[in-house]
């Protein structure tokens, strides 16, 4: 640390953070490495770093030296030992869970996901014959009565995409390790990202991330992470990335990623502001039938959000009174804002849950799991807030 005393601030990890190897140019940024394979100076050097009894590279998808300090540096955001980049985020939540579970084990998950995620787990792992339940996990009484002696895992977003539910990070990993220590409690941080939570230093185990969102930040990749013990993150790298998946990130990714984490916090704190003043404004409109903002005084979750969030985020959810109908309405009267899926973008997106990202619940299984047919999902963007909130609300008036 620059004056020996604490780590170093964030934004300051979140540019030097790592070690990139001294390159012989002296290039300031990441040379991105676009090799397949590596040379080995002996069939011994070869073998050796193969049986993992020397460091070193010897293939791309199990590990490349710009992927390496993008690893690096997301650990030490996310303040845990070890970090792995993947293709995707859905590449990142298959490889972690694919490495966690076999046949008959357990795991149990927060009744509201991103929609692919619910699918790998509702159809993907129950077809290998690995338990799957669904539980309000903001319920801690019901997380505790569907422990089990066969549950591994336990997983959740928070916020929860697209509802904008949080989950008590500390409380949850309390009581899942006070009941059994090696249950792997796995934190879903695409959301808030590390600028705005950690999970790891309340209790969970790993964190996973879609890093297509705010941790890439400009709409231009698609990738994934999941940060942990250093143990356990091998293993996800060796079994789910290596075998199981393949998800392997491509190296000019991971240093589009690295470039975007040097500008995270202060998108984080932009995306933020304005998402405060867009939902405040939002509420008061007389076509707005509710908002869902953790940093509304009156929204259910304003004390936790403030108890583990440094800032309440980027993203809105919220229905209008005249329900779909209105809602299709207004988002077809958008100009400026995308109607599109993803979130974290420079740019502010909108999309409808129910006949996009969410469209793999089914009708019956969206009003169980809480997502109104009428919800719209805003990611709030990094434009002058007041062109966001003059879309807005021509599209509201109609
Ligand atoms: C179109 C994609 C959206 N989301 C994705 C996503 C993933 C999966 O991440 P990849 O898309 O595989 O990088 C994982 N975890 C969370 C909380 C997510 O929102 C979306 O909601 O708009």
């Amino acid at each position: 640390a620059p004056n020996g005393s604490a780590a170093p601030n964030f934004a300051t990890r979140a540019i030097h953070a790592g070690d990139a190897g001294q390159d012989p140019h002296g290039a300031l940024t990441a040379p991105v490495y676009m090799t397949s394979t590596f040379g080995f100076d002996s069939v011994e050097q070869g073998a050796a770093r193969f049986a993992g009894e020397q460091q070193g590279h010897f293939y791309t998808r199990i590990s490349n030296p710009t992927q390496d300090l993008l690893e690096q540096r997301l650990a030490s955001l996310e303040q845990g030992e070890a970090g792995l980049a993947t293709a995707s985020g859905m590449g990142a939540i298959s490889a972690t869970l694919w490495s966690l579970l076999e046949p008959g084990d357990r795991v149990i998950a927060d009744i509201t996901l991103y929609g692919c995620t619910f699918a790998y787990l509702d159809h993907g792992l129950r077809k290998f014959g690995i338990e799957v339940e669904f539980v309000d996990c903001t319920d801690l009484d019901a997380l505790k009565a569907a422990l089990s002696d066969n549950t591994r895992v336990v997983y959740f977003e928070t916020p929860v995409n697209p509802t904008m539910r949080l989950m008590d990070i500390a409380a949850i990993s309390d009581l899942v390790h006070d009941c059994d220590p090696s249950i792997k409690v796995v934190v879903d941080n695409t959301y808030c990202t590390p600028a705005l939570q950690r999970p790891l230093t309340l209790g969970a185990d790993l964190v996973v991330h879609s890093a297509t969102k705010y941790l890439g930040g400009h709409g231009d990749l698609v990738a994934g992470a999941v940060v942990g013990d250093a143990a356990t993150i091998e293993q996800i790298r060796l079994v789910g990335l290596k075998d199981m998946t393949g998800a392997v990130i491509a190296p000019l990714t991971a240093f589009l990623v690295l470039r975007g984490l040097k500008t995270l916090q202060l998108r984080m704190e932009r995306h933020s502001r304005s998402a405060q003043a867009l939902a405040e404004q939002l509420s008061m409109q007389p076509q707005i039938k509710a908002v869902h903002y953790p940093g509304l005084s009156d929204n259910p979750y304003f004390g936790l959000c403030w108890k583990q969030m440094e800032q309440p985020g980027g993203m809105i959810a919220f229905e209008l009174k005249g329900g779909l109908e209105a809602g299709m309405a207004f988002m077809n009267r958008l100009k400026m804002i995308k109607r599109a899926v993803s979130l974290g973008d420079a740019e502010t997106l909108c999309q409808h849950p129910a006949s996009m990202t969410h469209s793999t619940y089914t009708p019956e299984q969206r009003a169980e799991h809480g997502i109104a047919e009428g919800l719209i999902r805003l990611s709030v963007g990094l434009e002058g807030v007041e062109d966001i909130w003059s879309d807005l609300l021509q599209a509201l008036e109609g």
